[in-house]
């Protein structure tokens, strides 16, 4: 049986450094405060803003709400955005992607104000993580990834990655971050030939796909480690990752190590997005 990499551990060490830091702000009387824009009603999207509003509660961060329904129009969630970009007493900005397919994605990310885009959504953060240069903010799903591989101490310089999936949200930010990292990175999808024979060589497997419990014993070897990034619901309705945690659990062993769903990385990505608010919060002040 692996190495279970639970998230709580990582975030509790990310919010111990952000407390004194939540303080500082609330004695200059700023209230770090986060906007969570949603379009309809996505079991994911729903998961990750209870998630986001349980743990700003605990720690002092303030949460705004502005939901649309599914059939909303491109120009009513501008307006949205508009009112984001706006308003001062808002620091940092989470939309929920995927959008409806009635909009341009591209078009509404990149409204988001840059200093504001705390997920990293936008042109602008994606080529700050593309060219390594620190700009901007990296979507925290990706960075996620790392801080639990750093809390694990679990190398990565030098080390095989199969990332599965390319979307921007994941698959492709995080190519990059471990690429900045000195990982040698693979980055499979549905057109990959054979996607078994890549990952079974891998050292670290990111699951990024979407897909229900989609991958086995037959994708894994024993050592390994697995980041389960997905987050899905099966027939059941029950929260499940993108792989068959019992059966890869057993075949990565003793030496191996793996993060469940729920209790893995989703909590993680909360925690970063936090972070990533102070520091806008703090950006903003000194301003
Ligand atoms: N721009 C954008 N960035 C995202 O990162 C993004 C997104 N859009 N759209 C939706 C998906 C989904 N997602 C989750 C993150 C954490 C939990 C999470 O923490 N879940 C708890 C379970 C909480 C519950 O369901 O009650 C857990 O895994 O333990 C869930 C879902 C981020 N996503």
């Amino acid at each position: 049986m692996a190495r279970i990499l639970y998230g709580k551990e990582v975030s509790s060490a990310l919010w111990e450094r952000l407390l004194p830091r939540i303080d500082r702000l609330r004695a200059h009387g700023v209230a770090p405060t986060l906007a969570i824009v949603r379009v309809g009603e996505r079991p994911d999207d729903l998961s990750y803003e209870r998630t986001c509003a349980r743990q700003a509660d605990l720690h002092g961060i303030a949460v705004r709400r502005f939901v649309l329904p599914t059939e909303a129009t491109q120009a009513e969630l501008e307006a949205v955005i508009d009112a984001v970009n706006a308003d001062p007493r808002i620091h940092g900005c989470l939309m929920f992607r995927p959008l409806p397919p009635q909009m341009d994605e591209r078009a509404v990310c990149d409204r988001l104000s840059p200093a504001k885009d705390i997920d990293g959504i936008g042109s602008a953060s994606l080529a700050g993580v593309f060219a390594d240069t620190g700009e901007g903010f990296p979507p925290a799903t990706a960075q996620a990834c790392l801080e639990t591989l750093d809390f694990y101490d679990i190398p990565v310089a030098g080390k095989r990655v199969v990332v599965l999936g390319r979307s921007l949200v994941i698959g492709r930010p995080v190519a990059m971050m471990l690429l900045a990292r000195h990982a040698t990175v693979t980055l499979a999808h549905s057109r990959t030939a054979d996607v078994a024979a890549h990952t079974r060589e891998a050292d670290i497997v990111v699951c990024a796909t979407g897909r229900a419990r989609a991958y086995g014993a037959e994708y894994f070897s024993p050592g390994q480690t697995v980041l389960d990034v997905g987050i899905n619901f099966d027939e059941a309705g029950n929260l499940c990752g993108d792989v068959d945690f019992n059966a890869v659990a057993s075949v990565l062993g003793e030496d191996g190590a793996i993060t469940p769903v729920p209790r893995g990385l989703g909590g993680v990505t909360t925690s970063v997005t936090m972070a990533h608010v102070v520091r806008a919060a703090e950006v903003a002040l000194r301003r």
